[in-house]
């Protein structure tokens, strides 16, 4: 046995047989070792397997038992819902396709549709009876809007009549059924409407002696356009040479323009705020750098007005908004959204009526030469229609009708939105859904109406157009709460407009054309017009007095 000094005892060395078996043992303990950390983290493994079916399931559940209480729509992907679905049919960023596939869903899936995207709820109701419960029963709870860019912008953070809400939109309403809406207000622009409908006739006379076609949208346009202008910021401004002000006509031209076009192309991006992220295209910014130019057009009118206000006498729309408003209630922001809204809003939907009742006319030759006819008969040849003689002409009247059924120049509502979980039919509609009325798919409904994307005036000759609206056959200028409020003077310049082209002039197709080789397919976007502008031959049918101005 080996001693060391200082050390004491040492072991004795292993024998062979020993270390053997040492080498053994630790073999057998590191082997357990590892057994024993294999099985800790299949025990783990199978924690977070068991904990995720659980959540899973919980989930799984849970997104059941909501779908079952939300009415029916298309497959949803957790977290994604349709939005792959809707990627590839329609794209991310276009507008083209958005509301026709959304229509041609909800004529699969049935008239009261859940559709999920992204982060966002939508209803699509597309049946007169829903829209009855949405828009009378509930409106209280489907009267909200939901927050959009397009409000956040051209809305003037949502203080314009679109989309504000509760009190504030409650006095815009009250204010402009007042003074502006109300028939008796708007009667009172009646010499300025009757001058614009007048210049439209003079410059289609204008263009047919330099042998030009005419394109409808654009007369009808500048009709509508002037019209609003006149009434609601006066005539000075659109006259004027004033070279220190930014405001001149074009201006405004472009500016409306832009808007119409900015607010009317929605896009998934637009519907689904969480996917707001995804807008490389600028959309946003576009919104901004138009609501800034809005802001400075808009605050110039507001300056100038102020200063040259003759109280006594209000001219235009904006001197009374300005006259009421000496207490400062009403924001400068929800001045200028006002006169956006009604300026845009009644321009391009004025203009996509005319231009449809045309284009149907054109393509119904008999149709057209019966209204003239009846036109005739009433107002003679020596005069111009007036809006007097309107009540006179049913036949006309059921011509309007049968255009705002089938071709509704707002075919969907701008959307609802509930705060509250609503009952709707027998399903629940969670709170924070956008509640979309499909107007142009209740006009259209082949159980109310035989035949139905049949132009045929004769279905509105008999019966009282407002019963019809009453019993949700049709519902062109929405209903409820949010009905348009500018109904009454939309169909006041609807009519005047087409009354004079079509009592001024016969219309036929262009050379090479025939009348059913006008198309009948629709744009895209809030205002429905035709896809391409109704380009046509005017011929005068009057005595040349008659156009002169
Ligand atoms: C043929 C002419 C017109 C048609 C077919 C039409 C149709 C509509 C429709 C369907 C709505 C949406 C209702 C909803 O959200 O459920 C609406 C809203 C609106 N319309 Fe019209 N409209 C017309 C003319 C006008 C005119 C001339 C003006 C103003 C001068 C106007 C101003 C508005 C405004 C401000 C709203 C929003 C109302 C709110 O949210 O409280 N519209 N319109």
């Amino acid at each position: 046995m080996a001693q060391a000094v200082g050390l004491g005892r040492l072991p004795a060395p292993l024998s062979e047989e020993n270390k053997a078996w040492m080498t053994n043992q630790l073999e057998s303990y590191s082997t357990w070792q590892m057994n024993a950390a294999g099985l800790g983290r299949a025990l783990y493994i199978l924690a977070a397997v068991v904990f995720s079916a659980v959540v899973c399931f919980e989930q799984y559940s849970k997104r059941k038992e909501r779908l079952s209480k939300v009415p029916p729509g298309p497959f949803q992907w957790p977290y994604l819902g349709s939005l792959p679905y809707l990627i590839r049919t329609v794209g991310l960023r276009s507008s083209t396709r958005l509301r026709e596939k959304i229509t041609e869903l909800a004529m699969k899936h049935g008239p009261l549709m859940f559709l999920q995207i992204a982060d966002t709820q939508i209803v699509v109701v597309s049946s007169g009876k829903i829209a009855k419960e949405v828009l009378v029963a509930h409106d209280a709870e489907f009267y909200f809007r939901p927050r959009c860019l397009v409000g956040k912008y051209l809305g003037f953070d949502s203080t314009n009549m679109a989309f504000a809400e509760g009190r504030n939109h409650w006095r815009l309403r009250q204010l402009c059924d007042k003074h502006l809406f109300l028939p008796e207000c708007f009667a009172s622009y009646g010499h300025v409407q009757k001058q614009e409908a007048e210049k439209m006739l003079h410059s289609v006379w204008e263009a047919t002696k330099r042998g030009e076609n005419i394109s409808v949208r654009h007369t009808v346009i500048t009709f509508a356009r002037n019209s609003l202008c006149r009434m609601l910021l006066g005539t000075a401004h659109l006259d004027i040479e004033n070279t220190s002000l930014e405001f001149n006509k074009e201006t405004l031209i472009t500016l409306l323009d832009e808007a119409f076009a900015v607010a009317g192309e929605t896009t998934l991006i637009d519907l689904t705020p969480g996917l707001n992220w995804l807008d490389f295209h600028g959309r946003e910014q576009k919104m901004k750098y138009l609501r800034r130019r809005l802001e400075k057009y808009f605050q110039e009118i507001l300056d100038d007005r102020s200063q040259r206000l003759d109280r006594s006498e209000p001219e235009a729309f904006v001197d009374v908004l300005l006259s009421l408003d000496e207490d400062k209630t009403l924001s400068d922001e929800a001045m200028m959204g006002v006169l956006l809204d009604t300026l845009v809003a009644g321009t391009y939907s004025i203009s996509a009526s005319v231009e449809w009742a045309l284009t149907e006319l054109v393509r119904n030759p008999t149709m057209l030469e019966n209204v003239q006819n009846e036109i005739t008969q009433v107002v003679g040849p020596h005069h111009i229609v007036e809006v007097t003689e309107f009540s006179q002409l049913s036949y006309f009247q059921a011509i309007v009708k049968e255009t705002l059924r089938l071709h509704p120049a707002m075919p969907m509502s701008i959307p609802h939105m509930n705060k509250v979980a609503t009952p709707l039919s027998s399903y629940e509609i969670p709170p924070n859904t956008s509640v979309v009325v499909d107007y142009a798919a209740i006009g259209r409904d082949s159980e109310i109406w035989p035949n139905p994307l049949d132009f045929d005036p004769r279905r509105f000759t008999d019966t009282d157009a407002a019963s019809q609206i009453d019993s949700f056959k049709f519902l062109p200028f929405g209903y409820g709460r949010r009905v348009c409020p500018g109904a009454n003077l939309g169909l006041r310049l609807l009519q005047l407009g087409l009354a004079h082209l079509v009592q001024g002039f016969d219309w036929i197709p262009i050379e090479g054309q025939l009348p059913h080789d006008i198309d009948i397919k629709e744009s895209s976007g809030a205002i429905c017009f035709k896809s391409t502008p109704l380009i046509l031959r005017a011929i005068p049918r009057l005595a040349s007095t008659l156009y002169e101005i």
